[in-house]
Formats: C-alpha cells, structure tokens, sequence
C-alpha cells in the first residue's frame, strides 16, 4: 500500500506544505532583517512617493551582479505585507555535504523523506509516464529512494541513481536498480528517460540549460527520443494570502541563500527547454505545489 493515495493524496500534500511554512517561516524574519540592514525602508521613505524596483535597486548599496536578488526579497516582504506593489554559489553547498558526512547523511534523509511521499503519487497517477520505457537515470536521485520504487513498480525498466560519487559510494546495485557516480554538468549516461526531481531548481537558468543539454544528448544518443522527466515546483501568481504561494517564496528564497538556484514560474521553464534545444513540454499538476514536467527533444 502507498503512503498516500486516492483521496487523502491533496489533504497530505497540502499538510506538507503546512509543515514546510512552518519549518521554513525563520525565513520572514531573516528577509527583513536582511531589508533593514540594506537601508531599504528609508530608501522608499526618502523616496517620497511610489518607486519602482530599478529605482529602489540604484539606491541601494547592492552589486550590480546581486540587483536580480532584491527583487526576490522585495516579492517575499510583499507577499509578507511589510511592502506593498506599487500598482509596484555554486558549487559550495555540495561540497559542504561533501565534507560534513553528519550533514550529508541529515540531508540525504531529508530528501529521501519528501521522495517516499511524491513516489506514491507519481507512481498512481503517472503510470503513463514509465510506459514503454526500457531504461531510466534519475539524475542526482541521491540514494534512490525514488529510484528503488519506480524499479519496484516497473519491473521490467532498468533504473539508475545518478549522483556525485560520495552520496552513492556505499550503495549496492540489485535487480533492476543501479548506481552510478558522476558530475552531470560533465556527462549524463545513455537512457530512453532521464528524472530530474528537485534539481534544476538548485542552479542557476544558465546551469540549467547546461544540465539540459546533458541530459537532451543522453535521451538521443543511437538515434533514441526519448524524454526529460522533471519533477520540481511550477509558481503561480495567486491573488490572496495562499499558503502554497507562501512556501513557494519559502523555497525560493531557500535555493537563493544556499545554492544559486530559484523556483520558476511557466514561462520561466519553457524558456529553459526552449535554450537548451527542446521543443515541446506537458505539464502533469499532481503533486501540490509541484508538477511533473514532461519534456522531449
Ligand atoms: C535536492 S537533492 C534531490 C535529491 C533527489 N532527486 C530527491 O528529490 O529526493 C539534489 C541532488 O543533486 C545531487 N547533485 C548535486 N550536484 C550534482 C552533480 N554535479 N552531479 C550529479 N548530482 C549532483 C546532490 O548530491 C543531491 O542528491
Ligand atoms: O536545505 C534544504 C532543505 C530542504 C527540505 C527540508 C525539509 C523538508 O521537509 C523538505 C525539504 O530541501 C532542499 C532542497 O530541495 C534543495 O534542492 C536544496 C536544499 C534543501
């Protein structure tokens, strides 16, 4: 029996993105701390009147390569009601983990937590999705937690974790179930799919194109079409205090401060696809906040 299914699916996920505001709503108050310390109130209070964001950027104390981030914290402090529209690192957190087993091991756990509830539903709603297919890479699928229930489920696919060597080191291969060591910004092994759940939105949109491409030459290697599965979250402007809206902001601000990624909305995705050389998208809402993202060459 899956954790989740039939009715209960929509109440899970919304409790999930309950407890996530909860766990993550240290990050309204860092925001405006972070918004004083940058003197952006009194540049709006001098001001005297309405400005715009280009305005309020040139007033501040901000690096021109750092102007693009203001206007994340602006949408958060907004959402939060501390402002109102004026009608208005790469690499280092993995090396962290890299480093620090205890962190790698909390936040391996974390995401293979968050993995068990989405499988179940990917699994029961998106059987389509895997039909055909002969070979799978969930690229930067950690310890597979994801992996193991989509090669549990579809016996007859050959499934791979792709992920940096020191998270897949002690892992043992089994039936349909492989891992693999690797950088995907340096090559993505050959498959009719590749998954991408909660990667692209740990970089940064050139990063992104640059896995993309990766990943477009591993689904069309040998004269192959097959696909991109992305699993990630899609933002969408809601009028109103919504709380998806608000974990939505949580997590962007989340993949600002510690890797150099953010969540998009639809046209900030498609343009993605559409640089690194894809042509068509559909977009499966099952999951919450996220959706599943099919995405072929
Ligand atoms: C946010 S976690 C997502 C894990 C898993 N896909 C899930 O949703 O449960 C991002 C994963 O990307 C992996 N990763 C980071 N940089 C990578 C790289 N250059 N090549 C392969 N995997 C990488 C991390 O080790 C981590 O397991
Ligand atoms: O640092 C994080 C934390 C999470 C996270 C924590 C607790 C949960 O119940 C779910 C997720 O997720 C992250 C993530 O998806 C990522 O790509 C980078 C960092 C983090």
């Amino acid at each position: 029996m899956h954790l989740v299914n039939g009715e209960h699916d929509s109440e899970l996920l919304q409790a999930q993105a309950h407890v996530w505001n909860h766990i993550f709503s240290f990050i309204n108050s860092m925001s405006l701390k972070c918004a004083i310390q940058l003197g952006i109130p009194d540049a709006i209070h001098y001001h005297g009147k309405p400005m715009t964001l280009n305005q309020l950027i040139t007033a501040l104390p901000v690096h021109p390569s750092k102007t693009l981030f203001v206007y994340r914290l602006m949408r958060i402090l907004t959402h939060s009601g501390f402002f109102t529209l004026q009608k208005a690192h790469g690499k280092k957190f993995w090396e962290y983990a890299e480093k620090e087993p205890k962190v790698n091991h909390l936040f391996n756990e974390a995401m293979a937590s968050d993995a068990r509830l989405v499988t179940g539903v990917v699994i029961d709603k998106c059987k389509h999705v895997f039909k055909g297919l002969k070979s799978l890479i969930d690229v930067g699928g950690g310890t597979g937690t994801v992996a193991k229930a989509i090669a549990k489920a579809f016996p007859n696919l050959e499934c791979t974790v792709y992920d940096l060597p020191h998270v897949v080191a002690d892992m043992q291969s089994h039936d349909n179930l492989k891992y693999a060591g690797g950088n995907m910004f340096e090559a993505v092994p050959s498959a009719d799919a590749v998954l991408l759940k909660w990667i692209l939105h740990d970089w940064s949109d050139e990063e992104c194109v640059k896995i993309l491409k990766k990943c477009k030459e591993a689904i069309t290697s040998n004269g192959k079409m097959g696909k991109v599965i992305i699993i990630d979250m899609l933002v969408e402007k809601k009028e109103g205090n919504d709380e998806s809206t608000e974990t939505q902001l949580y997590f962007d601000m989340l993949m600002m401060v510690l890797v150099t990624g953010k969540e998009r909305d639809e046209k900030e995705w498609a343009k993605l696809f559409l640089e690194a050389g894809f042509t068509r998208y559909k977009i499966n809402p099952i999951l919450g906040l996220r959706s599943l993202i099919e995405v072929y060459p």
